[in-house]
């Protein structure tokens, strides 16, 4: 079984290739790193610690990579072969795979035209539609009919906190021991193979909102009530109860919708809660509220961990002002090297806060939940 894997970066090699390569695919992995691009094809595997007591560390074999930048063709080639492509680049970076994507769906369809999983590894609610989209737009009306006989871009949510890697062996990943990659299987082509350690379910919704607005949501906020208050890394903002107590609010918030929305138990929904936020303090990382921060704008935008949540809260009649302060601090995000953190400060000095949180977030002026977020930001002024 072979599998093209588009991102070999934290969550490509210390999580979807880690499965990928221990179900038996043979994986290839494509990035615009040339320096991890050459290694992994002169070594063949690479290793994946788990940030435990006993810091087990497994091999990753049978692994390859290509250059997205150099070598296109050979990309298409092999997607025309594969029996899975996955992503785990950035939700914005997907437009820039999309042309070669669609270029091996052109080949695989004057080929084999065999079943193909498309899916998106990323922290988005229909990441994979969106892909898709961006395929098909490179895609002429014969090609985007033949790939709807073969190809299937099934939404995903994954879950596993992968910090920046500092090691001497560029391919080595420190990853924390919890994982979780949900796919929607009614999305699926009928007859797939199932990968061991996915969970397959009918209904994604409950699965990608549950996650991302707590994982996410709480992960975030704790990143930039952290930033504010000088932390460096998740680890020290944890360790500070007023933040941590925060950063329970918020989840507190997103729960009570993701409770009344998707019928989640309370009891079990608050122990869910309890354990992201033990897996947030793991001692056996060291994680930047920088990383966790990072592209602020995206993370405001409307269908996003904040601003999402925080509609729905106030569509319900539900409270959401700690939510409110998240999306506020996240304003406050000035972060040396972040570009979307340079252009929030730069519309914020050119326009003022309030008609950036309009343009960013999609709030008018006058909504209610915009209110809260300026509230909040004058009151963290003080
Ligand atoms: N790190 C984490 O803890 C988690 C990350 N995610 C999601 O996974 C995705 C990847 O995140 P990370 O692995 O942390 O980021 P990363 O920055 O470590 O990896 C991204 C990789 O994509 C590569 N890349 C960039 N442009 C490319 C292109 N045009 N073609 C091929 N490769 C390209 C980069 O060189 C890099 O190796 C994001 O959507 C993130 O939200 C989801 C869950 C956990
Ligand atoms: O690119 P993003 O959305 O910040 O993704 C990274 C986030 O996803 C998580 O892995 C949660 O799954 C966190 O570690 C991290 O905050």
């Amino acid at each position: 079984m072979k599998a093209v894997h588009f991102g070999a970066g934290n969550i490509g090699r210390g999580f979807i290739g880690l499965l990928l390569s221990q179900a038996g695919y043979e994986v290839c992995f494509v990035d615009v790193n040339e320096a991890v691009v050459a290694e992994l094809k002169r070594r063949g595997e690479y290793p994946v610690t788990l940030a435990s007591e006993d810091r087990e560390t497994v091999t990753v074999q049978h692994v390859t990579a290509l250059s997205s930048v150099t070598q296109a063709s050979e990309v298409a080639a092999a997607i025309a072969e594969a029996d899975i492509v996955t992503t785990a680049v950035g939700v914005s970076i997907l437009k820039h795979i999309a042309g070669v994507l669609a270029g091996g769906i052109r080949l695989r369809a004057a080929g084999s035209a065999a079943p193909l999983h498309v899916i998106a590894c990323e922290n988005a609610i229909g990441g994979s539609a969106q892909l898709k989209e961006l395929v098909y737009a490179q895609l002429d009306e014969e090609s985007r009919s033949s790939a709807d006989s073969f190809a299937a871009f099934p939404n995903a949510a994954v879950d596993r906190i992968v910090p920046l890697q500092q090691h001497d062996d560029i391919l080595k990943v420190v990853v924390e021991p919890f994982y979780e990659w949900v796919v929607d299987s009614s999305q699926m082509i009928p007859g797939y193979t199932p990968i061991p350690g996915v969970h397959y379910v009918d209904h994604l919704e409950p699965y990608i909102e549950r996650k991302l607005f707590t994982v996410n949501t709480g992960h975030c906020s704790a990143a930039y009530l952290g930033e504010l208050r000088g932390y460096e890394t998740i680890q020290q903002a944890m360790a500070d109860e007023r933040l941590t107590s925060q950063v329970r609010e918020v989840l507190e918030e997103t729960g009570a919708v993701l409770i009344q929305k998707h019928g989640f138990d309370e009891a079990g929904h608050s122990k869910y809660i309890d354990k992201i936020l033990e897996r947030f303090r793991n001692p056996a990382l060291t994680d930047e509220t920088s990383r966790v921060g990072r592209s602020p704008i995206r993370k405001l935008s409307a269908n996003d961990r904040l601003v999402s949540p925080a509609l729905q809260a106030y569509d319900r009649g539900l409270r959401y002002a700690a939510l409110a302060r998240s999306m506020a601090a996240a304003l406050r995000f000035d972060v040396q090297d972040d570009p979307e953190s340079a252009e929030l400060q730069a519309s914020i000095a050119a326009n003022g806060p309030g008609a950036t949180v309009t343009r960013y977030t999609g709030l008018a002026a006058d909504h209610s939940v915009h209110r809260s977020v300026m509230t909040e930001y004058n009151e963290l002024k003080k």
